[in-house]
């Protein structure tokens, strides 16, 4: 049988619990009276490179070549700057404060040119020379069935990087993930039937060319170079008619780590809007508990 309980008010029940009456206080509530600590101006030996906060979760608008055209996605910012050796803190607040300005007037739409000016308007808040923003997000795109021709939704971790230096100006990067399937060209050789195959994760880093104005989407740009590269790409929905074509396509397409970094090079070292990048990729080996990788960096001539 339950027991029946006699349920005290919400105030007792938080008193059952340990909450207790405030205590006197003294120090001032108003904010020109109280403390600012973090505006304390003396030698505090060293320059600090990057101050600021990160992890923050914050929904962006975000726009792309792939359907669906425009999405809204939950993205992760990291906001930093420099300070001097003689401040003693940033003013944590005005990071949240100006992304939320953003929100309130029309929503964060990530876009360079956006980037560009919240990095400086932010240098300006901060009341210094430089200002960073790190922005990650998943980004959703439709994908087809090779034979049946069925839509899903694929994803890929994409990021965008953007610093504001006052006298300098802007730089900016960004990198995409993209998971592929890769069959090994040994296993293919050497096996009498079949051949192992595992999920790979390719990992483009790129620095935008001076000038790069966003007119090719660079994440479908990006995704291009990763899958077209691959033994095979990765798919939300596969009837038997697609998956015998998947399978097909990977087995006539055999490629080691080494083979994927050098390839989907070729491929950045073909866009324009590339100035330098790196390359990774990681084979979850199907046949192994370990993973295989490999990497390579490249910088163009100017
Ligand atoms: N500088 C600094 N602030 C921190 C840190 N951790 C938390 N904070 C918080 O940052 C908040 C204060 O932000 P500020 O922007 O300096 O607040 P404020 O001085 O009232 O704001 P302004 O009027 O814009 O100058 C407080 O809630 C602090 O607790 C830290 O490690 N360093």
């Amino acid at each position: 049988m339950t027991r029946k309980i006699n349920l005290p008010p919400k105030k007792e029940r938080h008193r059952l619990f340990g909450s207790v009456e405030p205590g006197v206080k003294l120090k001032p509530t108003e904010k020109e009276q109280m403390p600012d600590l973090q505006n304390t101006k003396k030698d505090f030996l060293f320059t600090i490179d990057a101050v600021g906060i990160s992890n923050v979760k914050h929904p962006i608008i975000i726009h792309s070549d792939l359907l669906p055209k425009e999405q809204t996605t939950i993205a992760t910012f990291k906001m930093t700057s420099k300070i001097s050796y003689d401040s003693k803190g940033t003013n944590m607040s005005r990071f949240t404060e100006q992304l939320e300005q953003y929100r309130q007037n029309g929503g964060f739409v990530l876009t360079l040119s956006n980037l560009y000016d919240f990095t400086k308007e932010l240098a300006e808040r901060l009341k210094q020379k430089d200002a960073s923003i790190e922005v990650t997000f998943p980004w959703f795109y439709e994908r087809k069935g090779p034979s049946s021709e069925l839509v899903g939704l694929n994803h890929a971790e994409a990021s965008i990087s953007v610093t504001y230096q006052d006298g300098v100006g802007f730089t900016s990067s960004a990198s995409l993930t993209s998971a592929i399937t890769t069959l090994c060209p040994c296993s293919k050789e050497i096996s009498e039937y079949s051949a192992h195959n595992q999920r790979g994760f390719v990992t483009m880093n790129v620095e935008f060319t001076e000038g790069y104005d966003e007119k090719t989407d660079w994440k479908a740009a990006l995704l291009e170079a990763a899958e077209s590269n691959a033994s095979a790409m990765i798919h939300p929905v596969l009837k038997r008619t697609d998956e015998k074509v998947v399978t097909e396509t990977a087995y006539e397409n055999p490629r080691f780590v080494e083979d994927m970094v050098r390839l989907v090079a070729a491929d950045l070292y073909e866009l324009d809007f590339v100035q330098a990048f790196t390359v990774e990729c990681r084979n979850e080996e199907s046949i192994h508990l370990h993973d295989a990788i490999a990497s390579l960096s490249y910088r163009k001539e100017d």
